[in-house]
């Protein structure tokens, strides 16, 4: 059988005395949306962060495309297509939409910040940035002021931030965080696009967004995996419905 695009393997992260990430394994299949939740401090951003090469494992392995990427920086991680959208907003306020999508196409291209005045000009750029903006919904903002967005909007241009890196593994931390219903409910269906074209790893508390759009979702609780099925699965799952879901009654909403 093929590899998973992502292996972690036995991987561990302590903080002092606390286990923030505890022998946890798991494969991410190409091609799949997978959801992680789990409650507040589980070990959810401590994980991603591993991922992405912000944060050295104490132990364990991530292998990614067939590599281990374990001790590999975040550039060179980016480079072999894995991809973050920030939970707290990582966008400059005083550049257009374009111009953020702009720097990130420029960056993965391995060139400096530096020699952005002239990137900005730069026709390829600049046609990378309106097409990662146009896959978001937001093509008609390309040159408006990322201040001059509102919340919802900020949240999808992190989106095409990450997307103009090409990534093959996206990975993002609660990208409904604040939004309202209209604008989660807008989130809900461009994941629902995007994940036709890229696998996802979604860190979602909203639980009517995660089982409409997960194809596997894994529970962890205090930094372990205690489930890791499909949706309907895990909404079964008596270990998970007391560690997370019992206080989450919406999650019987959806089908
Ligand atoms: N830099 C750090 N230093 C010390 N402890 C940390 C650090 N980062 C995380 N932790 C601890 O590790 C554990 C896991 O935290 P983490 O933020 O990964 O959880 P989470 O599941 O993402 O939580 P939330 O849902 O609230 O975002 C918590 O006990 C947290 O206090």
């Amino acid at each position: 059988m093929a590899e998973p695009l992502l292996r972690i393997e036995n991987l561990v992260r302590r903080f002092g005395g606390i286990v923030a990430t505890d022998n946890l394994s798991l494969d991410i299949a190409k091609g799949e949306l997978h959801a992680i939740i789990g409650p507040n401090g589980a070990g959810k951003t401590t994980l991603i962060s591993q991922l992405i090469g912000q944060l050295c494992p104490t132990a364990g392995t991530i292998r990614f495309a067939g590599q281990d990427v374990t001790h590999l920086p975040a550039w060179k991680r980016s480079h072999l297509g894995l991809a973050r959208s920030f939970q707290i907003t990582s966008l400059l306020p005083n550049f257009t939409a374009a111009d953020n999508v702009a720097l990130a196409a420029q960056a993965r291209d391995g060139h400096s910040f530096r020699f952005f005045g002239n990137a900005r000009k730069e026709k390829s750029l600049r046609a990378t940035a309106l097409a990662a903006l146009e896959r978001v919904g937001l093509a008609g903002r390309a040159d408006v002021a990322v201040s001059q967005l509102s919340h919802g909007e900020q949240r999808e241009l992190e989106l095409a931030v990450a997307l103009a890196t090409q990534p093959q593994l996206l990975l993002l931390d609660e990208p409904m965080a604040g939004l309202g219903a209209t604008e989660s409910a807008r989130m809900v269906k461009l994941l629902a696009d995007l994940r036709k074209e890229v696998t996802i790893v979604l860190v979602e508390h909203d639980m009517n967004a995660v089982f409409a759009l997960a194809d596997r979702i894994t529970v962890l609780v205090y930094g372990r995996v205690i489930a890791s099925d499909v949706p309907a699965v895990i909404r079964g799952n008596e270990e998970v419905k007391r560690a997370y879901l019992g206080d989450q009654h919406v999650v019987t909403s959806h089908g």
